[in-house]
């Protein structure tokens, strides 16, 4: 019997061990163009992608590309994020594809196809999914990750203050929205070593989360660090015994030094050493 490939899981642990955890997101927003002396269309968007893949392709563990940015400009944008998921995975960076899909099943396979499966344009180590069409819905998924190697980051209790009318909306059972999810993340990743393949994301602004049970041995994405206003100190407290397993995740908070390669660097650095000091 031949292996299959190597889980997301045991690849992103790895990557979190040599190049620490943070993630720094692409984001190109317009404003951000602007900003970076860039105009607001494709050959800006292909230089401002560039940059952020060479001056941090080689620093930080994953790379998460938002997917809507680069949508707008159509085909074209499509290509240069195609360019940028191999670019960033020739420095050894891993890709995780923030699209935030989510669909009935049928339709999942579809999408699974297109971001999970290894000969895809777009294949990514791992994909942001929305399971509030019914985590079973993401079945497809999950499944085109395992066989691929591949991950996913369910969102389970996001930054945005408006999360909260769903994800902490509670059940007959008495259970919350999102704690059901995540007993479904913890479900689906037993028994993997070092860590499982499917992880939350749990958002850095959110404060004690002590009520919600976050040990899913999966990796836990926490976006809101920066311009959200939620700092790497504050990951102790949102986390408690499960920092470890945390992919801190900045996107404007970086992207704002640049165009200057040094700076993009440099701001990197500096979330990565508080990250460090935070969680020890
Ligand atoms: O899935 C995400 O990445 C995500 C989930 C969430 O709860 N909150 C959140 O901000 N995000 C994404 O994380 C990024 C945050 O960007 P900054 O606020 O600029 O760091 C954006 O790409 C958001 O779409």
């Amino acid at each position: 019997m031949t292996a299959g490939p190597e889980p997301f899981g045991a690849r992103l642990r790895r990557a979190m061990d040599e190049r620490g955890p943070l993630c720094v997101g692409i984001d190109p927003h317009a404003s951000l163009l602007a900003d970076w002396g860039l105009n607001d269309d494709v050959a800006g968007l292909a230089r401002f992608t560039r940059t952020v893949v060479e001056a941090l392709g080689e620093q930080v563990a994953v790379f998460k590309p938002q997917s809507a940015f680069f949508e707008r400009f159509g085909s074209r944008g499509i290509a240069v994020l195609e360019t940028a998921v191999e670019e960033a995975r020739e420095r050894g960076a891993l890709i995780l594809m923030d699209a935030k899909r989510g669909d009935i099943g049928s339709t999942m396979s579809a999408y699974a196809e297109a971001f999970l499966r290894k000969d895809s344009p777009l294949f990514s180590d791992a994909l942001t999914v929305s399971p509030y069409l019914g985590y079973g819905s993401l079945r497809p998924a999950v499944d085109m990750a395992r066989e691929n190697g591949a991950g996913l980051f369910v969102l389970g209790l996001t930054s945005n203050p408006e999360g909260a009318e769903v994800q902490r909306a509670v059940r007959e059972d008495g259970r919350s929205v999102a704690a059901t999810m995540l007993g479904h993340l913890a479900a689906d990743n037993a028994g993997q070593a070092p860590l499982g393949s499917f992880g939350a994301v749990v958002g850095a602004t959110l404060g004690d989360l002590s009520a919600f049970d976050l040990a899913i041995n999966g990796p836990l994405l926490a976006p809101g660090i920066g311009a959200q206003g939620a700092t790497p100190a504050d990951l102790p407290t949102v986390f408690g015994d499960t920092v470890r397993n945390v992919v801190p995740s900045v996107s404007r908070g970086v992207l704002r030094h640049g165009p200057d390669t040094a700076a993009l660097r440099a701001a990197a650095a500096r979330f990565a050493d508080e990250v460090r000091t935070a969680v020890g």
